[in-house]
C-alpha cells in the first residue's frame, strides 16, 4: 500500500510550500526522477542547479569552484556546514578539499580511510547516506570536531559521492535542520545532480595533480621503496606492480628457478633482467635466450652447444646458451614453444644442471640459475598433452604474475612520460607536454600490446607533436573513442577531417559542452562550429554530462 507522505518546501522567499509525495515515489536513496515529481518543487530549484552549472562551466581552479558551489548551498539550501572531500588513492585517505562552516582546523582534522565514518562508508559503497540526526548515529565520528552537543543536537547529515563512471572521487556532504523527512530526501537529490556537475572537474583537477605529482616523483620512480631491490629501469608503481616487487625481493636473492608470466609486452624481460641485476650471480652473464625465434632443429645445438661435424654445418665445435650463462643467468623467453626433445634436455638440466652437447657424449655442468617466461597458459598446455607435466611443475615453483597495462591505472601515465622523456632525447627534440584530453585517451584505452604498444605509441606522438605538445589527435585512431571513428579513407581529406575532429573534441571537452567558448577557442563562429558537430556527428550535451572520455 502506498503511504502518502506530506512535506514542505523552504521556498527562497522564505515562504513554505507544502506538497505530497507517495513513499513509492522515494524508492531507496537513488530516485534521479525525484524532483521531476516534485513539480512546483523543481522550479525553486532551477535556479541553484543553473547556477552551480554556471560555475562550473565557467572554469577557474577547482579550490575556487567548489567553494562558490558550497557557498550556494549554503544560500539556497540553508545548510549550517557543508564539506566537499576528495580521494587520493596514493595514500588511500579522503582529505576535506573545500568547506563552507568549519575553520581551518576542523578541515585539518577532517582524514579519513575508505569505510571509516559516514564520509569514508560513502567512499567505500558509492552509495549516498543519510543520517537523520547526527546526534544518535554511531557512525559519525565528529573527526572535524566541529559538531557540538548542545548546539547541534538536531542537525543531519547527507553525504553523497562524486562519480565518474566506475571511479569514485569524492564526496559532497551537507549538514542542517530538517523539520521533515521529505526535505532530506529533496537534498539528497539535489546533492546527486550537483555531485553529477562537478564530477568532471573534479576529475580533470585529480588528473591533473597525478600528473604533476608523477613529473615530480621522475627521479624517484627508479626504486621499488625497499633498500633490498632495485628495480634499475622497471618504470611503475601502481599497487600491483608494488605487489610483484614485493615478490621479486623475496626471490632475487635466491636460486630459485623463476617463472615470469603475463601477456605480450607487459616487462616479462626487464624482470628478468632485474632478478639478475639484484641476484648473488649478477656479476656473471645474464644470457637471454628466445625459444620462439629459432627453427626446432637448432634450438638444441643453440641451447646446449654442439661438437664439430654433428650435423652437416657444424664446421667446429661450439658452446651453447647453458655454457655462455655458466655462473650467471638464463632467460628462457616463450619457454612454452620448446619442441618435445628440447623440453626432455631442458628437465634434465634443471633437475642434475647437466647436459651434453650436441654430437657428443662428454656430460658438462654449469651452475647457472635458470628464469622462464611465457605468455601461453602453461598448465592448459599441460592438459592438452603439449608441454611435460614435470618440466612444468620444475619452472613453476615461483611463478610470478605480471599484470597487463590496463590494470595498472597511474603506471600508464608514468610509462608515458617516461616514454616521451625518453623519445624527445633520442630525437633531440624538448620534452612535449601531453595535453590532459589525451592523457585521458591513453587512460581510457585498454593496451592489448601493454607496455610494448605504449612505447611506440608515445614514440610516433613524440614526432607528430606540436609546438611541445602532444594533443589527442596525436594518438592513433584505435586509442580514440569508437565513435570517433568517422574516417574510412586516409587521404589528405581524411586526415584534415581527423584533426579538425579531434580539435573540435578537444576544445568541447576543454569548455564543458559550451559550444560558444569552444568556437571562440577553435577562432570560428557557433554557426561554423555548429555544422561541424552535426557532419561529425558529435553532441555538445555529452560533454557537460559526459566530459572527457
Ligand atoms: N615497466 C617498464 N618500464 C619501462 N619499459 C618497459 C616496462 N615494461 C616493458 N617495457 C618496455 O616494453 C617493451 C616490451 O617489454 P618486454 O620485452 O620486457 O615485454 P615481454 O613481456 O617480455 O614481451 P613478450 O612476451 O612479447 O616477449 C620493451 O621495449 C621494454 O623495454
Amino acid at each position: 500500500m502506498a503511504i502518502v507522505l506530506r512535506g514542505e518546501m523552504k521556498m527562497l522567499n522564505g515562504n513554505k510550500r507544502v506538497f505530497t509525495l507517495s513513499e513509492n515515489e522515494t524508492p531507496g536513496l537513488a530516485p534521479l526522477s525525484f524532483s521531476c515529481r516534485l513539480g512546483e518543487c523543481r522550479s525553486e530549484l532551477m535556479p541553484l542547479l543553473s547556477e552551480v552549472s554556471k560555475v562550473v562551466s565557467s572554469g577557474g581552479s577547482l579550490s575556487q569552484t567548489l567553494k562558490l558551489v558550497l557557498e550556494l548551498l549554503q544560500k539556497h539550501l540553508q545548510v549550517i556546514r557543508a564539506m566537499i572531500t576528495l580521494y587520493d588513492a596514493s595514500c588511500d585517505q579522503i582529505f576535506i578539499h573545500e568547506s563552507y562552516g568549519l575553520s581551518a582546523e576542523e578541515v585539518e582534522k577532517g582524514v579519513y580511510a575508505p569505510g571509516e565514518g559516514i564520509t569514508g562508508r560513502v567512499i567505500e559503497t558509492r552509495q549516498p547516506i543519510i543520517v537523520p540526526n547526527i546526534a544518535d548515529d554511531p557512525m559519525f565520528l565528529n573527526r572535524t570536531g566541529s559538531w557540538n552537543k548542545a548546539r547541534d543536537s538536531q542537525l543531519s547529515f547527507i553525504c553523497v559521492p562524486i562519480i565518474r563512471g566506475v571511479k569514485v572521487m569524492g564526496t559532497l556532504g551537507i549538514e542542517r535542520v530538517y523539520n521533515n523527512e521529505q526535505l532530506r530526501y529533496l537534498d539528497l537529490e539535489v546533492l546527486r545532480v550537483i555531485a553529477a556537475i562537478i564530477a568532471q572537474a573534479v576529475e580533470l583537477h585529480l588528473l591533473e595533480r597525478a600528473h604533476q605529482r608523477i613529473l615530480r616523483t621522475q627521479p624517484a620512480l627508479h626504486h621499488s621503496g625497499s633498500n633490498l631491490f632495485d628495480t634499475g629501469d622497471i618504470i611503475g608503481r601502481s599497487r600491483p606492480m608494488m605487489a610483484v616487487y614485493r615478490l621479486l625481493e623475496k626471490v632475487s636473492r635466491a636460486r630459485t628457478t623463476v617463472l615470469i608470466l603475463g601477456e605480450s609486452g607487459v616487462g616479462k624481460e626487464r624482470i628478468a633482467s632485474a632478478i639478475h641485476h639484484n641476484s648473488y650471480c649478477a656479476n656473471g652473464p645474464f644470457v637471454k635466450f628466445n625459444c620462439a625465434s629459432l627453427p626446432e632443429s637448432v634450438i638444441e645445438s643453440e641451447l646446449f652447444g654442439h661438437e664439430k661435424g654433428a650435423f652437416t654445418g657444424a664446421i667446429s665445435r661450439r658452446a651453447g646458451r647453458f655454457e655462455d650463462a655458466d655462473g650467471g643467468t638464463i632467460f628462457l623467453d616463450e619457454v612454452g614453444e620448446l619442441s618435445p626433445s628440447a623440453q626432455a634436455k631442458l628437465l634434465r638440466v634443471l633437475q642434475e644442471r647437466s647436459f651434453e652437447r650436441v654430437g657428443s657424449n662428454e656430460t658438462l655442468k654449469v651452475n647457472v640459475r635458470i628464469l622462464a617466461a611465457t605468455h601461453r597458459n602453461l598448465s592448459e598446455m599441460v592438459a592438452q598433452g603439449a608441454f611435460r607435466e614435470d618440466l612444468f611443475y620444475r619452472l613453476n615453483v615461483f611463478p610470478i604474475d605480471i599484470p597487463p597495462l590496463r590494470e595498472r591505472g597511474s603506471d600508464i601515465l608514468i610509462l608515458a612520460d617516461y616514454f616521451t622523456n625518453h623519445f624527445a632525447g633520442e630525437q633531440g627534440v624538448d620534452v612535449p607536454t601531453i595535453a590532459t584530453p589525451a592523457l585521458n585517451l591513453l587512460l581510457n584505452y585498454q593496451w592489448p600490446g601493454n607496455v610494448r604498444e605504449l612505447e611506440n605509441v608515445m614514440e610516433r606522438a613524440v614526432l607528430l607533436a606540436d609546438e611541445g605538445m602532444i594533443h589527442s589527435y596525436h594518438l592513433p585512431i584505435n586509442l580514440q573513442p569508437m565513435n570517433t571513428i568517422v574516417i574510412q579513407n586516409e587521404g589528405l581529406e581524411a586526415r584534415l577531417a581527423r584533426v579538425e575532429y579531434d580539435l573540435i573534441v578537444e576544445a568541447l571537452t576543454k569548455y564543458q559542452g559550451n559550444v560558444s567558448r569552444a568556437a571562440d577557442f577553435l577562432g570560428m563562429t557557433r554557426r561554423a562550429l555548429g555544422l561541424r558537430l552535426s557532419r561529425y556527428q558529435l553532441n555538445y550535451k555529452d560533454y557537460r554530462e559526459v566530459g572527457l572520455r
